[in-house]
């Protein structure tokens, strides 16, 4: 990958909430995030900042976001496989497209572990969210004991791979290595652990969608980021930005990460 390439990719910094916060507690949170970010937003306009909110929340931050012109984008935690029917529970790729969701995670270790949701099944889903113009952010990782058995990239190589397989439209997608280990223990991976499991699944987008798409395909880290190693992560050339779970739920920490720019040094 050359350093071109890597300029071409827009950073993001991704807040996924997880199941935290009401609707009420979505706005109020919304609206601080903006007033802490509308003094310096202009020197990020090269970086997207996202929020995940739980379904509950997602039509009243649609609603801030658009009427109040916030640079923002919105994402759904999860979707459904189906277009629409008899799935209790579930929720639809085109529902969430009505909410302008411009993003949607799948394949988050908590459901692959809590809902044993398969690497085929998470394909299935990022290929229902592109049939409608959404995003997919295709989350990959390997436990701690994946990682004693088999080395860092084995298990989230073969996860994409799986993945990548049920897509059929040469459509957008976001890749984020989420080494299950660091999840919320306060111990994330190093900026070295994640670029060369960044680099190994860019190789797997670029055997699989060509050169193009590889150049073009942002991959995320996440696990325990905080704005003390956001900069870290970011001066990788393979790591286009950050899913961020519990320090997405502070307003001024969250701020800070997405001020990474001012940590990073040459
Ligand atoms: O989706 C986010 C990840 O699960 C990371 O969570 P964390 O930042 O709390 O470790």
């Amino acid at each position: 990958m050359s350093e071109s390439s890597a300029q071409q990719r827009t950073p993001i910094i991704a807040g996924n909430w997880k199941m935290n916060f009401d609707h009420l507690q979505a706005i109020a949170f919304v609206q601080k995030l903006a007033w802490s970010l509308k003094d310096v937003r202009h020197d990020y306009n090269d970086v997207e900042i996202a929020v995940f909110p739980p379904f509950t929340d997602l039509r009243s931050v649609q609603t801030l976001i658009s009427a109040d012109k916030l640079s923002l984008s919105l994402g759904a935690q999860d979707v459904s496989e189906f277009e629409s029917g008899a799935y209790t529970g579930d929720v639809s790729a085109p529902m969430l497209k009505k909410l302008e969701s411009a993003y949607v995670i799948v394949g988050h270790s908590e459901r692959r572990a809590g809902y044993s949701e398969s690497s085929e099944l998470v394909g299935r889903k990022a290929a229902a969210a592109q049939t409608v113009g959404i995003v997919p952010l295709i989350c990959v990782g390997e436990t701690a004991e994946d990682l004693e058995e088999h080395g860092a990239s084995a298990v989230p190589v073969q996860q994409l791979i799986k993945a990548l397989a049920q897509l059929s439209a040469d459509a957008e997608f976001i890749v984020a290595y989420e080494p299950v280990w660091a999840i919320g223990s306060g111990e994330p991976a190093t900026p070295e652990q994640a670029e060369n499991v960044a680099k190994a699944l860019r190789e797997v987008v670029r055997e699989q969608k060509g050169d193009d798409v590889a150049n073009a395909t942002r991959i995320l880290y996440g696990g325990s980021v905080t704005s003390q190693n956001i900069a870290g992560f970011m001066k990788q050339p393979n790591v286009d930005g950050a899913l961020v779970g519990g320090a997405s739920l502070k307003v001024d920490e969250f701020s800070r990460i997405a001020q990474y720019k001012k940590h990073v040094t040459a």
